[in-house]
């Protein structure tokens, strides 16, 4: 990790005191910081994950019909991770926890049916689905209301000590390619927390960057921006850059440093002792801290590389000048302005039969956004997957729209139906295995976009009756009503007050 250099040395400190203040302010106001009770309702999961698993786990030795000295001595735990494990977690952001379990304890029987089994049978847990062929499989559930990605990585030992060393070799030896994987996002954490130089002043940069990128529409994996991983090895890599640094100075040479850098050199926080082969990969390669040159799984496209390289020449465009009277943070954090940045849209449109189905069936279809992105890409040019979710309320089926922008000015409309056919073969030759949906994408233009209205909660006419369409709510967000520019009085949305972010994805 490099350290010292920065640009921003030198500069008063009392002037930069102000600047830090009114951002820490700001985070305040936007609900970047969790309450007491939120942190307190997230532990009490994650104990009574950790109660659950070892109770699964002396079942199976039980099961296995091990000596009664090991089923005492067996235990299994749980390793929180993402942005919980940082430390960074907002209303919006799931439980990542690894479980961890001993030599006898197989993913595909003990894992994938015996826990799945058990968690279903928990009043607290609801929603579960088995995410196996990913390339670190988990089980996905609420858990109290709050999502949670499990996935398991098993140690060829009996008993794993409740706070494991993920980086003790002794416990990595002989592991399989599935554990060695789903361990990659704990070690990866626990290298970023002891790398950077102020754990406060890098948790405080990391919530700013991740709020950035939300309302700029630059986050989430699944859309081809960068995801929750990305963000922290780039802010981390910014802590470790400046000595004496303070949180507007963090922030301000985040845009610097990532507005000039000369993609694709990897961004690198830990050099391995060995040296690399081949290139890295992707057109923005981040390398994961864990060492074995791994890096981030990326799905940037040039689309969206072209739009995140837009978002940092902004960010530094208008935090370069932070030290200067009068200066305010609130432009950096506006909503992208979609409607008025394209004419033409593609509208993606998903439904089923019921909401179950619906969740299942848009989960897959994310999962091949990649792909859909590209397609788009070949015919029509640039195009922004906008990650927000909308609900046509006026629709009998439950359905959920996405509107991606288009770049270009005069488009052929009926091009897309290619774009849909080749997608479809796409997403048949997968393995889904729920029930089909339904997808079908147009082209509409700006002014056929849901108009995303002024707040004002306090003028609710009562005569309020038919929604036409609402931004599809999130896990644990409060929500005002957004009112429509052309039907006073109609609630068309609802815009998050505590976090008002895009609905980003992770994988
Ligand atoms: N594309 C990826 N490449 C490598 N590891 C990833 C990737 N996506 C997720 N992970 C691992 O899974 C963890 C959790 O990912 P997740 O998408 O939930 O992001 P997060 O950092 O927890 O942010 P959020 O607050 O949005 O949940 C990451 O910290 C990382 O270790
Ligand atoms: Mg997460
Ligand atoms: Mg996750």
């Amino acid at each position: 990790m490099k350290k010292g250099g920065g640009r921003n040395k030198g500069f008063s400190p009392s002037m930069e005191d102000e600047s830090s203040i009114s951002l820490r302010q700001l985070m305040v106001n936007e609900g970047l910081i969790p309450t007491l009770e939120d942190e307190e309702k997230r532990r009490v999961v994650l104990n009574k994950l950790r109660k659950i698993v070892v109770r699964w786990v002396k079942n199976v030795a039980w099961q296995r019909r091990l000596p009664q000295n090991q089923i005492d001595a067996t235990n299994a735990t749980i390793l929180p991770y993402g942005s919980y494990g940082l430390g960074v977690y907002g209303s919006e952001s799931d439980i990542d926890a690894l479980c961890i379990g001993p030599f006898f304890a197989s993913i595909a029987e003990d894992f994938f049916i015996s826990l799945r089994d058990m968690l279903k049978s928990r009043r607290e847990v609801s929603e579960v689905h088995c995410v196996k062929d990913a390339k670190v499989p988990l089980i996905r559930f609420k858990f109290d209301g709050i999502l949670v990605d499990l996935p398991y990585a098993q140690l060829r030992v009996l008993s794993i000590p409740d706070n494991v060393d993920v980086l003790n070799p002794f416990f990595l030896r002989d592991i399989d390619e599935t554990s060695w994987k789903s361990l990659s996002g704990v070690r990866a954490n626990k290298c970023i927390l002891q790398l950077v130089p102020s754990l406060e002043l890098f948790q405080s940069l990391l919530r700013c960057v991740k709020l950035w990128a939300k309302r700029r529409g630059v986050y989430g994996n699944l859309n081809g921006f960068l995801g929750g991983v990305h963000m922290a090895i780039l802010a981390a890599f910014v802590c470790g850059y400046e000595s004496n640094a303070t949180l507007s100075s963090l922030l301000a040479n985040f845009f610097y440093i990532f507005a000039h850098w000369q993609w694709p050199t990897p961004v690198v926080l830990l050099e391995d002792t060995y040296p690399a082969t081949g290139a890295p990969p992707g057109l923005m390669p981040i390398q994961l801290p864990c060492g074995s040159h791994q890096y981030c799984n990326s799905n940037i496209t040039r689309s969206t590389f072209y739009k995140i390289m837009a978002e940092f020449l902004r960010g530094h465009n208008l935090t370069k000048d932070y030290l200067k009277p009068n200066f305010s943070w609130k432009n950096l954090f506006e909503l992208y302005p979609y409607a008025n940045s394209y004419t033409w849209f593609t509208k993606i449109h998903l439904s089923a039969a019921n909401q179950e189905d619906l969740s299942d069936w848009v989960g897959w279809v994310k999962s091949r956004f990649r792909c859909l992105l590209s397609k788009i890409e070949e015919v029509y040019g640039i195009c922004d997957p906008n990650p927000t979710e909308y609900v046509e309320t006026y629709t009998k089926q439950p359905n959920i729209v996405f509107y991606w922008g288009l770049q270009l000015r005069t488009i052929n409309v009926s091009d897309i139906e290619s774009v849909e056919t080749e997608f479809l073969k796409n997403l048949n030759s997968g393995s889904f295995q729920g029930p089909v949906g339904r997808i079908q994408l147009s082209v509409v233009k700006a002014s056929q976009l849901p108009k995303n209205g002024e707040c004002a909660s306090n003028n609710r006419s009562k005569k309020v009756t038919k929604t036409c369409w609402r931004i599809r709510e999130n896990k644990q967000c409060n929500n005002v009503p957004v009112y429509s520019h052309h039907l006073p009085g109609y609630v068309v949305g609802y815009q998050k007050m505590a976090n008002r972010e895009a609905d980003g994805m992770g994988g």
